[in-house]
C-alpha cells in the first residue's frame, strides 16, 4: 500500500515490523533489542555500533558483556545468533531494517552554546544523517535515546532533506524507562511503553507498528500513545521529577541532621500517603547516574531558551541540592574526624553511581573521593563491578591537575571491602551492594585504627550494631549517636 505525499509517492514501510535495527550498543540499545529479540522470536534485531570493543564484548564467546546488569547474559545467550545479532557495519544494518531505533549518547555539552546545560545531539545529528544517506527504502526511525522538546523536527528536517526517491521516513519518539540495575525486570515489565508520533495518519501507522511490537509481551493499556512533543517532554519531566523526590528528601535529611528526626521514619510517613508512595524516598549521598543531572540541565535550557527564568530556576535547584548534599557528606566526615583527615587512610565501599551496576557516570563517590584528595587524605577504594581502569580515568577526569603518580600515592583500588578497611580510621559507604550489609563487621573493627569510624551514605548498614561492635557511626538523615 503506497502513501503519498504532495510532490513524491513513497513506499511505506510495512506495518508489521520483522527486521529492527538498533544504532547505540550501550546501556539503554543492548538490554532493550535484546529483550525485544527474546518476546519477539519472528523479528530479527540487529545492534550496531561504532566502537569495536563494545561490539566485540556483545559477541564475546564467554559472554563477558560490556555492561553489568543481572539477567542480561542469559537473554542474550538465548538470542544471540537466533535473532539477535551485533555488528560494527552500520550500513547494512540501515539498509536492511524497516524500523530504526536511535539509541546513541546524548550527553550534556561541554563547549559551544548551551555549554553545561543543553544535551550534545552531535551523535544523534551523524547517527539520523548516515540513515538518510544509505536508506534506499522507506523507514520507522524511532528516538529511543532521550532529547530535548522538538528534536524529531530537526530529525524529519535531515532525513527529508537527504533522502533518495521512494525512500519515506516516519519518525516516533520512544523514551527509555528503564533504570540501570533492574533494567531486564523493568523492560520485561515497563509501567508503561511511551510512544509519541504526529498525528497524521502515516504517523498514527507508523505508531501502531511499534506499538505491535511491543504488544508482543506488553498489555496493551500500558502501551500510551501520544503527541511526539509530548513524548518528547515527557521522557524530561519524568526524569526531573524522579530526582526531585530525591532532592526533597535530601534536603529533609541535612534539617533531620540538625533536629534529632530520622530521615527514614520521616520518608516512611510520609510515602505512606497514597497520593505521595513510597518510592524513590531514600535519602544518600545524592543521585548519581548518566541522565539524571542531564536532563534536569536540559530542561533548565529548554526553560531558558523559552524565556521562562522562573522555571528553569525551579529545575535547576534539584540539581543544586544534589551538590549540596555531596558537598555536606564530606565535610561531616572531615568535621567528624577531629577536622582533618591530612594523612588518614579513609576506604570507600562502592564506586558505581548505585548497586548492582557497574555504571560510574556522575557517581557521587567521585566527588567525595575528590574532596578527600583533596584534603589530602589517603583512600582506599572497594567496587565489586567497577573496573580498575574505570576508577583511574574517573579519578583522572575529577582531578585534572593532579599528576598521576600523585594519584597513585593517594589512591588504592582494593580487591576486596575488607582489604579496603585495614589500618583505615574510616570507612564510608557510597553505593548500597548488599554486599556491604554482610560484612562480617566484628572482623573489619578488629584491623581498623582506633577510633574507627563509618560513615552511611546509603542507610544501608544496622547503625545500633555497628555501635555495639564499637564503631561510631554517622549516617545520613541522623544526628550522630
Ligand atoms: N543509561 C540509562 O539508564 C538510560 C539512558 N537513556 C538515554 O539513552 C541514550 C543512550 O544512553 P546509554 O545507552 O546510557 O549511552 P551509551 O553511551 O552507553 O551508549 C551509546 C552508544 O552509542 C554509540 N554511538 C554513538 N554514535 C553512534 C553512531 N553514529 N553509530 C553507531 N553507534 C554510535 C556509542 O559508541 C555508544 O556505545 C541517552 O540519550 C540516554 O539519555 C534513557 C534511559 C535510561
Ligand atoms: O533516563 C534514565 O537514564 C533513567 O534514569 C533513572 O534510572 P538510573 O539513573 O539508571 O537509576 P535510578 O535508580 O533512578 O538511580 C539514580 C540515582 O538516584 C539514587 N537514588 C535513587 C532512589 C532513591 O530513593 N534515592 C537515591 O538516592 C541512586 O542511588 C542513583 O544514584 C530513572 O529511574 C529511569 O526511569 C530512567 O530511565
Amino acid at each position: 500500500m503506497p502513501r503519498c505525499s504532495l510532490s513524491r509517492t513513497f513506499i511505506m514501510a510495512p506495518l508489521k515490523v520483522t527486521k529492527i535495527l538498533c544504532i547505540g550498543a550501550g546501556y539503554v540499545g543492548g538490554p532493550t533489542c535484546a529483550v525485544i529479540a527474546l518476546k519477539c522470536p519472528h523479528i530479527t534485531v540487529t545492534i550496531v555500533d561504532l566502537n569495536q570493543a563494545r561490539i566485540d564484548a556483545w559477541n564475546s564467546a564467554d559472554f563477558k558483556l560490556p555492561i553489568y546488569e543481572p539477567g542480561l547474559e542469559d537473554v542474550v545467550r538465548q538470542c544471540r545468533g537466533r535473532n539477535l545479532f551485533f555488528s560494527t557495519d552500520v550500513e547494512k544494518g540501515i539498509l536492511d531494517a524497516e524500523l530504526i531505533f536511535v539509541s546513541v549518547n546524548t550527553p550534556t555539552k561541554k563547549s559551544g552554546v548551551g555549554a553545561g546545560f543543553a544535551a550534545d545531539l552531535n551523535y544523534v545529528e551523524l547517527a539520523t544523517r548516515q540513515i538518510a544517506a544509505v536508506a534506499t527504502s522507506s523507514k520507522i526511525v524511532v528516538e529511543k535515546s532521550t532529547v530535548p522538546c522538538r528534536t524529531a523536527e530537526s530529525m524529519r528536517t535531515i532525513l527529508e532533506a537527504n533522502s533518495k526517491p521512494n525512500c519515506r521516513f516516519d519518525i516516533l519518539s520512544n523514551p527509555e524507562f528503564l533504570a540501570e540495575g533492574t533494567a531486564i525486570s523493568d523492560l520485561f515489565k515497563p509501567d508503561r511503553v511511551l510512544i509519541g508520533s504526529l498525528q497524521t495518519p502515516e504517523g498514527k501507522a507508523a505508531c501502531a507498528a511499534l506499538a505491535g511490537v511491543y504488544a508482543n509481551w506488553v498489555p496493551e493499556h500500558a502501551i500510551l500513545t501520544v503527541g511526539l512533543w509530548s513524548s518528547e517532554l515527557s521522557k524530561l519531566a519524568a526524569n526531573a521529577m524522579l530526582a526531585q523526590r530525591i532532592s526533597s528528601v535530601n534536603a529533609l535529611s541535612a534539617i533531620c541532621e540538625a533536629t534529632g528526626a530520622n530521615i527514614d521514619e520521616v520518608a516512611n510517613a510520609v510515602g505512606y500517603d497514597s497520593r505521595v508512595g513510597p518510592k524513590f524516598l531514600k535519602a544518600s549521598v545524592g543521585f548519581g547516574g548518566s541522565c539524571f543531572q542531564k536532563d534536569i540541565l536540559n530542561l533548565v535550557y529548554l526553560s531558558e531558551s523559552l524565556h521562562l527564568p522562573e522555571v528553569a530556576a525551579y529545575w535547576r535547584q534539584v540539581v543544586e541540592m544534589n551538590e549540596y548534599q555531596k558537598r555536606r557528606f564530606s565535610k561531616r566526615v572531615v568535621d567528624t574526624l577531629f577536622n582533618t583527615i591530612t594523612g588518614k587512610r579513609i576506604a570507600v565501599l562502592g564506586f558505581a553511581f548505585k548497586a548492582d551496576t557497574g555504571d560510574t557516570r556522575e557517581s557521587a563517590a567521585i566527588t567525595i573521593i575528590r574532596d578527600f584528595q583533596s584534603e589530602r587524605a589517603f583512600v582506599n577504594i572497594y567496587d565489586p563491578q567497577v573496573a580498575e581502569t574505570q576508577i583511574w580515568a574517573d579519578l583522572a577526569e575529577a582531578s585534572p591537575t593532579v599528576a598521576p603518580e600523585s594519584m597513585k600515592k593517594q589512591v588504592k583500588i582494593c580487591s576486596s571491602a575488607l582489604e579496603a578497611c585495614k589500618d583505615a580510621e574510616a570507612v564510608v559507604i557510597a553505593t548500597e551492594w548488599k554486599e556491604f550489609k554482610e560484612i562480617d563487621w566484628a572482623h573489619v573493627y578488629k584491623h581498623m585504627k582506633k577510633p574507627a569510624f563509618v560513615f552511611d551514605g546509603r542507610l544501608l548498614v544496622d547503625a545500633a550494631k555497628l555501635t555495639e561492635i564499637g564503631f561510631k557511626v554517622t549516617t545520613i538523615g541522623r544526628p550522630a549517636l
